[in-house]
């Protein structure tokens, strides 16, 4: 199972969890959003998402253009499955993790599925960013692999 784990970071948090699970699990890699046109999807990869908020219940700045090219060219991605995990504060009360929310909310809209627990990680709680990310991917990796 090749996995391709996608970032959509500002100020790098989302980056460096991502960069920690392409190290960790096996014939992982992890792409900026920014970088990726949705025609070089490989929908037959396992894809795990890493997504921070911005602004207020914003997308970050590396996932608005990848987001803005699904809107624009409205790919199939009905072959594509994907769990996600979102970065937030939930100091932002109404807008807790909406950035994960609304890049879920794109990929269902043109038939993406999505497996595993809704990842999430709170820059205002004491959880360790990187081992809350990492005990999410192996467990949804996991999961993932007992299906198949
Ligand atoms: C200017 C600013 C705005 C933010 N807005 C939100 C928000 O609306 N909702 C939220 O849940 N978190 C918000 N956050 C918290 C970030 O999502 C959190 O710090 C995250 O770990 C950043 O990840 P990144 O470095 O990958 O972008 C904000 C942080 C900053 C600095």
């Amino acid at each position: 199972m090749s996995i391709t784990i996608l970032y959509g970071t500002e100020s790098g948090n989302a980056e460096m969890a991502a960069d920690e699970c392409a190290e960790t699990l096996p014939d992982a890699v992890a792409v900026d959003l920014m970088d990726l046109e949705p025609a070089d999807l490989d929908l037959g990869d396992t894809f795990l998402i890493v997504c921070s908020t911005y602004g207020d219940g914003e997308l970050p700045a590396s996932a608005q253009p990848f987001v803005d090219r699904l809107v624009d060219q409205k790919p199939d991605l009905s072959e594509m499955r994907y769990a996600i995990f979102g970065l937030g504060d939930s100091g932002y009360a109404e807008s807790y993790g909406l950035g994960g929310t609304r890049l879920a909310e794109q990929l269902d809209a043109l038939g993406a599925q999505r497996f595993g627990d809704f990842g999430r990680h709170d820059a205002a709680g004491s959880d360790d960013l990187v081992e809350t990310v990492l005990a999410w991917a192996e467990s949804t990796v996991a999961a993932a692999t007992s299906a198949a």
